[in-house]
């Protein structure tokens, strides 16, 4: 997506890629980071912030992964407590096909970078509150570990999904087009093969109303570290879609066991 700072003109261009999912279900739809709210600023998205389980952005969502029997997991949707100051979560939200809402991952790594791009200086921790849990949860087609977009530079996270039983993990994103062009599929591709997971990452593309510019590459990777799916970044909004067999996910885990000889650095590295 090319996602706009008005949530209202974001969840119709989400409602619109809905119409064109494939029938098969379970199904689940990975959305990209701030795909409610991108680019509309620290203080904006910290008045359109909602409390957990309320508000507008929250009720449509759900309604629209009852509507469609989906798995729907929103990218980044700003959620502050009623002690909140002026800083909000970045909060992952996965809802079920009965439009209940299962799970929330707050992003662990906030994207204190600079970059040679023309917005320069990203400061994310300005204004978001880091997330402090790892978090899984069971769906009809296995379980799903949650990590979001500059997370995945971090492969101890992922370790530590895997030893909560992920098989698929879900990665919203907005990569930098300079840093995504340089490291995006190395990256997507190595915590797939390193965890021996599927991964799906939703992504935003291109130019955004703040002037920044995103990678884009939306895509699916199976355990073997396989693309099997991508938005090549000609057309958005665009789908990227695609059937992933577990079993043999199963099959790569027994012929190479790294759950099991992670023990053995274990025993040397000591943290
Ligand atoms: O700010 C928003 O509205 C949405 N959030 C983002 O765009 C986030 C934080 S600035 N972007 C990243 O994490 C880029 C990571 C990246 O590009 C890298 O790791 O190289």
């Amino acid at each position: 997506m090319t996602s706009q700072p008005d949530p209202q003109q974001n969840l119709a261009q989400i409602e619109q890629l809905l119409q064109q999912l494939p029938p098969e279900r379970p199904q689940l739809v990975v959305l990209p980071e701030a795909c409610l709210c991108f680019g509309a600023g620290d203080k904006r998205q910290r008045e359109l912030a909602e409390q957990p389980g309320s508000g507008p952005m929250q009720q449509r969502l759900s309604a629209l992964a009852k509507e469609h029997g989906i798995y729907l997991l929103a990218g980044t949707v700003p959620l502050v407590e009623q002690k909140d100051d002026d800083k909000f979560s970045a909060a992952s939200l996965v809802y079920g096909p009965s439009g209940e809402c299962l799970a929330r991952y707050d992003k662990i790594h906030l994207f204190d970078v600079d970059v040679a791009d023309s917005t320069r200086t990203y400061r994310e921790s300005a204004w978001t509150h880091a997330g402090e849990k790892v978090i899984t949860v069971d769906t009809e087609f296995g379980r799903l570990g949650l990590a979001v977009c500059y997370d995945v530079r971090f492969p101890e996270l992922f370790r530590a999904l895997r030893e909560q039983g992920a098989e698929v993990i879900a990665l919203p994103s907005a990569f930098t087009r300079v840093t995504g062009a340089a490291h995006w599929h190395v990256l997507a591709r190595a915590r797939a093969i390193e965890q021996q997971c599927a991964l799906v990452a939703g992504a935003q593309v291109g130019t955004h109303a703040n002037g920044r510019e995103t990678y884009g590459h939306a895509l699916v990777v199976d355990a073997w570290g396989k693309l099997l799916s991508e938005c090549d970044g000609t057309q958005s909004p665009c789908l990227a879609s695609a059937r992933v067999d577990l079993t043999e996910l199963d099959e790569i885990r027994r012929n190479i066991p790294v759950a099991k000889h992670f023990a053995s650095s274990k025993k040397v590295i000591h943290e």
